[in-house]
């Protein structure tokens, strides 16, 4: 079975949009990207695009790849004492010369809607989550929506980022899963993957996930964002080699990204409705 995200995506965002209208709020994002990265400047603009469809509004900061840390932190500051504005997005990756750490923690954790704040993560931890981030939270509502259970289900991960990995890991094991995290350092890779009745893969690298990886009928979780030699987009997952064993599979394109959009739309809502409380 193909884990159709965007199918899910565009069923989230209608759902969004009329609860949004019910609501009689208008919920504001900002967005803060720092320098050129076309990719980052089209994830943007997918999102500003989203915002408009659902009934947010939404202004973006855009700042040069030079700017210091103390530049990215005081556009930070205004955002976070700006009462018309519910959630702050910083696009990540950062350039090199700017503290990406200083820059997440500067957040206000009310408009964290990234989740990417340590009381996000830690409240995410402690199994009572506000804003969960966006990938791992979309995914869990792909397998929400395909009925595919979690309790008691081997978990695991590969990759150990604070955006995916880490989040990934606390979002199952709060759904009843037993999780293993994996990583670069991790002996017996492969095993460990193939023990796995979900397989979340964060690795970044294109086509690396084979069948050998992979047990018969689990559910592959493709998070990669890679290009292959012909410079077409593609997952971590080698999919046309996987799919007939996976019991269930997200392609990418069409998988797991268009669900970080929704669930970004979905986390600025709560924040609009959380000030309002
Ligand atoms: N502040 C953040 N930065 C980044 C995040 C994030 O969640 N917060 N995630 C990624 C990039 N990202 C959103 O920012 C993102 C990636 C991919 C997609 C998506 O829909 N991809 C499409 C394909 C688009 C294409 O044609 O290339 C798909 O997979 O179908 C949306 C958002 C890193 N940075």
């Amino acid at each position: 079975m193909i884990l159709d995200g965007k199918a899910v995506s565009e069923k989230r965002l209608e759902l969004l949009k009329e609860r949004i209208d019910e609501s009689g709020l208008y919920p504001r994002l900002a967005t803060v990207i720092v320098g050129e990265d076309p990719a980052s400047q089209m994830y943007v603009r997918m999102k500003h695009r989203a915002c408009e469809r659902v009934g947010i509004g939404s202004v973006g900061i855009e700042l040069p790849a030079d700017a210091s840390t103390e530049r990215v932190l005081e556009a930070v500051a205004r955002l976070n004492n700006d009462p018309d504005i519910n959630g702050i997005l910083v696009q990540l990756p950062l350039p090199s010369g700017v503290d990406t750490t200083r820059v997440i923690d500067a957040v206000a954790p009310d408009k964290d809607v990234d989740g990417f704040h340590p009381y996000n993560l830690g409240r995410l931890l402690a199994g009572t989550p506000v804003f969960a981030p966006c990938t791992p939270q979309g995914i869990m509502t792909i397998l929400e929506e395909y009925k595919i259970p979690t309790e008691g289900q081997r978990a695991v991960v590969v990759g150990r980022s604070i955006d995916v990995g880490r989040p990934m890991a606390a979002l199952l094991l709060n759904a009843d899963a037993t999780v293993t995290i994996c990583h670069s350092k991790t002996k017996n890779l492969e095993a460990e993957m193939r023990d796995a009745d979900i397989l979340v893969s964060a690795i970044g690298r294109a086509k690396f996930v084979g069948p050998e990886m992979v047990k018969e009928g689990a559910t592959v979780i493709d998070v990669g964002i890679n290009y292959d030699d012909q410079g077409k987009l593609c997952g971590d997952v080698d999919f046309e080699a996987v799919k007939d064993r996976a019991g269930a599979i997200t392609p990418v394109p069409g998988g797991v990204g268009p669900m970080t959009i929704a669930t970004l739309m979905e986390n600025t809502f709560r924040a609009a409705k959380l000030r309002t409380c």
